[in-house]
């Protein structure tokens, strides 16, 4: 077995021995569908039960922020949670700041909710690295809608301050394909009296369209234009919502799985929403051997259960209309390209530069490091595949997603890697290294 400890220091040391990973798992809840059915839940009518809501430190802040609000949210954990709904337009003014941590989503898609809340002032901050991430792009379509939002430097970076304000429906085309605008859009559009319009360069996850169809939200979406219309005001109604596994966690995974010889993994009940699955894609065209059994919709989100074995992996190219299906999946597919014959070439990735971390500075420094051939580019990252990796003293820059791809890149490394500030990845997956004890 593998050997992994985790310091006082919140250091993970990996010294892998190349045991194969066999066995069944199921990750935790996903992320995106979790942050929304708590919204959700909080501004509609009535109760909403979820169940597989990810308990993770991203969601917690959604919950602790909403309970803020004024909505009553029951203790979070994976089996059920209640809310109980304050209706549309009925979010309380809070008595204090609004702290969304290292959570994009959670700042972003608040932001479009607070603006509609007339009458009220809100003020919401973040921790270093979100208060660094921009903010512009939900907030100049917002003013756009007749917001009123300040914040540092020229409105676009936390703290912000927002003062709810009756909004007006607007026509918007997005520069970026980004989820978290057009969801921010989308609640501030629920309040307000006409058709709302967005467009988008490529396809964004829709679980944001999904959700709120489900909760009773008039909207269409035009798919071979990339155009969703909502008609507002909604009235949203309180809903079961069963939340599948994250397939940005499952990713790990599949990686570690193919890279390892001899494994062979089975991960139940996994969200395989198309908006979703770019990940699936680019494995599959680098050799993985992954099958999808037992496909079903849940709770309106397409799920199945994938089963993995190793393969010799190849390069590939990574670019266009992939980008934002497989948008948080990029530094665990650079690990496997680093373990893959031949180049991979990764393009128009330049968003990655603005996450928890610059997830491609961030990438390339450490895989470099580990005696990777990466090199990084404006938009993207080429990988010379095949070289073999050495453990070392690796950072994750508090970037949850980093902690966890260069855990699998040190499972396949020759001696010791001691990855520090590896609790970050509590963000999305608290459980991630105690399964790796586990499998590893
Ligand atoms: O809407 C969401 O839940 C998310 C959208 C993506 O961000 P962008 O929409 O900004 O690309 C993704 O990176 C993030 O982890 C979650
Ligand atoms: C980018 C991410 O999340 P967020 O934008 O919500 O912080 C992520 O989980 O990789």
């Amino acid at each position: 077995m593998a050997v992994i400890q985790i310091t006082s220091n919140h250091t993970w040391q990996i010294q892998a021995d190349g045991h194969p990973l066999r066995g069944t798992l199921q990750v935790p809840g996903d992320k995106s569908i979790s942050h929304r059915a708590l919204m959700l839940g909080a501004m509609a009518e009535g109760t909403t039960h979820i169940a597989g809501l990810l308990v993770g430190e991203d969601t917690c802040s959604t919950a602790a922020c909403f309970r803020a609000l004024g909505a009553e949210i029951s203790d979070l954990n994976p089996t059920a949670v209640t809310v109980q709904g304050l209706g549309m337009g009925h979010l309380q003014e809070p008595a204090d700041v609004l702290n969304a941590g290292n959570s994009g989503t959670t700042m972003r898609l608040l932001l479009g909710v607070l603006a509609a809340q007339t009458g009220r002032f809100f003020a919401l901050t973040g921790d270093a690295s979100l208060r660094s991430r921009p903010m512009a792009r939900v907030v100049t379509p917002l003013l756009q809608m007749g917001a009123q939002i300040w914040g540092r430097q020229h409105h676009s970076r936390a703290p912000l301050a927002v003062l709810g304000q009756p909004l007006e429906p607007i026509t918007y085309y997005s520069p970026i394909a980004s989820a978290q605008v057009k969801s921010a859009l989308l609640l501030a559009a629920l309040h307000t009296e006409g058709t709302t319009i967005i467009r988008e360069p490529h396809r964004s996850r829709d679980h944001s369209e999904r959700m709120l169809q489900a909760f009773g939200a008039c909207l269409s979406v035009d798919e071979a234009t990339c155009t969703v219309s909502l008609e507002g005001p909604a009235v949203l109604k309180g809903q079961t919502v069963i939340v599948p596994g994250d397939i940005s966690s499952a990713a790990f995974w599949l990686v570690a799985a193919s890279i390892t010889p001899d494994s062979e993994l089975v991960l139940t009940n996994v969200g395989v929403n198309p908006t979703r699955t770019g990940i699936l894609d680019v494995l599959w065209a680098m050799g993985a051997k992954i099958t999808l059994e037992n496909e079903r919709l849940v709770t309106g989100e397409p799920v199945a259960d994938l089963r993995v074995r190793s393969a010799r992996l190849k390069g590939t190219r990574i670019g266009g209309e992939l980008i934002p299906r497989l948008i948080d999946e990029i530094p665990i597919l650079a690990v496997a390209a680093a373990f893959a014959e031949g180049v991979t070439e990764i393009r128009d990735a330049a968003e990655l530069r603005v996450k928890e971390s610059d997830r491609l500075k961030a990438v390339a420094t450490e895989l470099q490091k580990m005696g990777a051939q990466v090199t990084e580019l404006s938009d993207g990252l080429d990988i010379q595949g095949g070289v073999p990796l050495q453990g070392t003293h690796l950072e994750t820059y508090g970037d949850h997603r980093m902690a966890m791809s260069l855990a699998i890149a040190a499972l396949n490394a020759t001696g010791t890697s001691h990855i520090h500030n590896a609790s970050a990845a509590a963000v999305s997956y608290p459980e991630f290294v105690t399964t790796l004890q586990q499998i590893a």
